[in-house]
């Protein structure tokens, strides 16, 4: 059981983690296909039922650490039990422009009678046009699609709540994703948060704005003080209107736009960079001299002025107001770098300062981890990480303890 009595705020990436949510992968990663999975953004088809282990004994481990876990299936149908969040959750399912206007009616009136359960089951697999109900009449729409065709896009993205929204201190910032694959998933986050209990009087940062901002991006460097990765997903412009919603919401005095390569190995900033340690950072070595950052802040007019480009390390500790921002050296060669790098070893989760989740696979890095005194708890990710995230990328903190 969550205690929702406890107000959601985090505000650093350390802090002593005490409620996140999960998405436990369920059946919309049974929809992968060899045809779908490049445009669905999973490199292979993960076997469901070791994924779902996988999952659930990350979440015992999380739990064993004293994290409450909230699972998105169950936020999203609790949710869908208020009667405006059934009619929003209908809306987000279906899409005219695909299905034509009378196979949308018919798939409305059908969704507007079914249960929470089998709306929000709807809402994360999906539908193929077989699985919709029978209808009077003729639909040359549903003709001419195979059965196996979406009429409602599957989300199995959604296992990796980072992105698809981010607490900054006590507000939420619901994501606009970047990819086709990904972009419905706004959607059921925006449910949860307006009708589950727990978040209906939370605050939003990033409102309204919708230029592409995903939570891999959003690093929260120390309380007031957030770097936003600029590349494959975010854009400058999204990094931009975050940094302004931010500043005029008065909960962060400085943001640190870095420009990442624009490469599915690198397409979020969790994916070369994350936080283990109040002053340290695990990183990915051939980024360490590389990354750079411009430096926002906000002006005594109501703009803002930015700076740069700086070093990452230099800008951030600066930004931080520490004298230096530690990098873990996990001196690999190159290539073992790249390997672990790709399979997440940089995108580490950190329950408290100097104690991390990690997948098992990435021996060296781990290794290099607990030298430097890191304490690595090692959880099996052979299915999940074909999704290609890691342990950060599979969480979204809701609570942390202030450090
Ligand atoms: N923060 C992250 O790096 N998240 C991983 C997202 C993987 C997902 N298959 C995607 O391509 O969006």
């Amino acid at each position: 059981m969550i205690d929702e009595t406890t107000p959601p705020r985090v505000d650093s990436e350390v802090g002593p983690l005490r409620a996140v949510l999960l998405h436990r992968p369920g059946n919309e990663l049974k929809r992968l296909t060899p045809r779908n999975n490049d445009q669905l953004l999973f490199d292979s088809i993960p076997w469901v039922d070791r994924a779902q282990e996988e999952h659930d004994a990350f979440a015992e481990v999380l739990r064993g650490r004293g994290v409450e876990v909230l699972l998105l299936a169950d936020a999203l149908r609790t949710a869908l039990s208020d009667t405006r969040a059934h009619a929003a959750g209908v809306h987000a399912a279906v899409d005219e422009r695909r299905l034509g206007v009378d196979l949308a009616d018919s798939l409305r009136s059908h969704l507007s009678s079914v249960s929470p359960e089998v709306l929000a089951e709807a809402l994360m697999a999906g539908m193929t046009f077989e699985e919709l109900p029978a209808a009077e009449g003729v639909s040359l729409v549903r003709l001419m699609n195979h059965p196996n065709d979406f009429a409602v896009d599957p989300l199995p993205n959604l296992l990796f709540t980072r992105d698809s929204s981010a607490w900054i201190g006590d507000r939420v910032a619901v994501s606009s994703l970047t990819m086709p694959a990904r972009v419905r998933e706004t959607a059921v986050l925006d449910l949860i948060y307006a009708y589950h209990p727990w978040f209906r009087h939370a605050s939003r940062a990033y409102g309204a704005h919708s230029a592409p901002i995903e939570g891999g991006d959003v690093m929260l460097l120390s309380p007031g003080v957030l770097a936003i990765g600029v590349g494959e997903r975010t854009t400058a412009a999204g990094a931009e209107s975050l940094a302004r919603s931010v500043f005029a919401d008065g909960i962060a005095h400085t943001v640190l736009a870095v420009p990442i390569e624009q490469t599915r190995a690198t397409m979020h900033l969790d994916t070369v960079c994350t936080m283990v340690a109040a002053d340290a950072v695990v990183m990915y070595p051939l980024s360490r001299d590389s990354l750079t950052a411009f430096t926002m802040r906000p002006t005594d007019d109501g703009s803002m002025k930015v700076e740069g480009p700086a070093p990452f390390l230099t800008a951030a500790a600066e930004a931080m107001g520490i004298d230096r921002l530690r990098v873990i050296d996990t001196g690999l060669d190159p290539v073992t770098a790249e390997r672990e790098q790709w399979d997440d070893g940089n995108n580490t989760l950190a329950l408290a300062p100097g104690v991390v989740v990690g997948y098992e696979r990435n021996v060296e890095t781990n290794a290099r981890l607990e030298e430097a005194g890191i304490e690595v708890l090692a959880i099996t990710g052979s299915e999940l990480g074909s999704g290609r995230g890691g342990p950060r990328c599979m969480s979204c903190p809701i609570r942390r303890e202030s450090i």
